[in-house]
């Protein structure tokens, strides 16, 4: 199968001050990429560089075996950029919306005003076309954005962070859209912070921090990689957990504390132990499977959401 993006040594500074430190990893072509990260690691700045909108101080970028520093306009054509911001007109109603970017992409006539009504059946909202976009929620404003952004059928959406700010149902619909766009073929690169959209929805990923790639591959191999195991205490109340001699420092999540370690039997008696002894109320204490968030715990020492 076809390599859908490839990127080398990817660099880019803004004033100065490295966005990016070199970075590299490769999407296969259908495959749904996850590109991973807290706020500010960078990923903006790559999916920028990937359509054009954006010039890298170094590096390599190729879409399609096609060089993006002499085929930009060719690349263009076949990829579809939904940036973090929603740009629609206010007043417009959804398919004039639509019209204007359609014709912006170079689609016109009845091939436009099919492909309008097909987008806006694929992003669940084809019963409000005529309606102007004031009128309706964030996260059907970002419906019509993934929309516009489809109409001249890309072989490659670009999605950065489509689920901030939104509501489940639109977030949902934006899940099974690209779930089906799957189905045709579509390779997708995705951008969140969010571990649980990755597992949900990825295939493969890369982990990006700070400008570098901290782990990537297929999701399975990175878990089996990078993920060592976990156990998980909840006390009654605000008590902090007892540390325990031999192990590392437990870490805040949800309402109670996450241990990351390779021996977790070992932990969960020495923690039921210790509480007991310290007469702690425990309403929860178990092993827990590799997760991004474990796997991102093992390598930066942090959880996502501290960043
Ligand atoms: N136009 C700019 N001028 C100066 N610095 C910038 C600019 N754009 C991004 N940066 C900086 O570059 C770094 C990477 O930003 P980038 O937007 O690519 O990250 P991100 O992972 O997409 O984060 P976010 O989720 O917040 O968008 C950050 O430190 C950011 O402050």
């Amino acid at each position: 199968m076809q390599t859908a993006i490839t990127i080398e040594s990817l660099a880019k500074s803004y004033a100065g001050k490295p966005a990016l430190k070199a970075i590299g990893f490769e999407v296969r072509e259908g495959s749904c990429f996850g590109l991973l990260g807290p706020n500010g690691a960078g990923k903006s700045t790559t999916m920028k560089i990937l359509c054009g909108l954006l010039d890298p101080d170094h590096g390599r970028v190729a879409v399609f075996g096609k060089d993006a520093s002499s085929s930009g306009e060719e690349i263009r054509r076949q990829v579809g950029y939904v940036p973090q911001s929603i740009t629609l007109y206010e007043k417009l109603s959804a398919a004039d919306n639509l019209k204007f970017f359609g014709e912006m992409y170079g689609v016109r006539g009845p091939v436009l005003k099919e492909r309008i009504a097909d987008v806006l059946e694929q992003v669940g909202l084809a019963d409000r076309a005529k309606d102007a976009v004031d009128s309706f929620s964030g996260g059907m404003k970002r419906r019509v954005n993934i929309a516009a952004a489809l109409l001249h059928k890309p072989r490659l959406l670009i999605m950065d962070e489509p689920t901030v700010g939104i509501d489940p149902q639109s977030r949902n619909h934006i899940f099974e859209m690209i779930r089906s766009l799957q189905h045709e073929g579509v390779t997708v690169l995705y951008s969140t912070h969010y571990m649980e959209e990755v597992e949900a929805l990825c295939d493969s990923l890369a982990i990006i921090d700070h400008g570098e790639v901290m782990a990537q591959g297929e999701l399975s191999e990175v878990l089996d990689r990078f993920g060592t195991q976990a156990v998980y205490l909840e006390l009654d109340g605000q008590q902090e957990p007892p540390e325990i001699a031999g192990f590392g420092k437990p870490v805040s999540k949800d309402r109670g504390w996450i241990l990351e370690t390779s021996s977790p039997l070992e932990a969960i008696a020495s923690w039921a132990a210790t509480c007991q002894a310290q007469a702690l109320r425990v309403k929860q204490l178990e092993i827990v499977r590799p997760s991004l968030e474990t796997v991102f715990l093992s390598l930066t020492g942090t959880t996502l959401r501290d960043v």
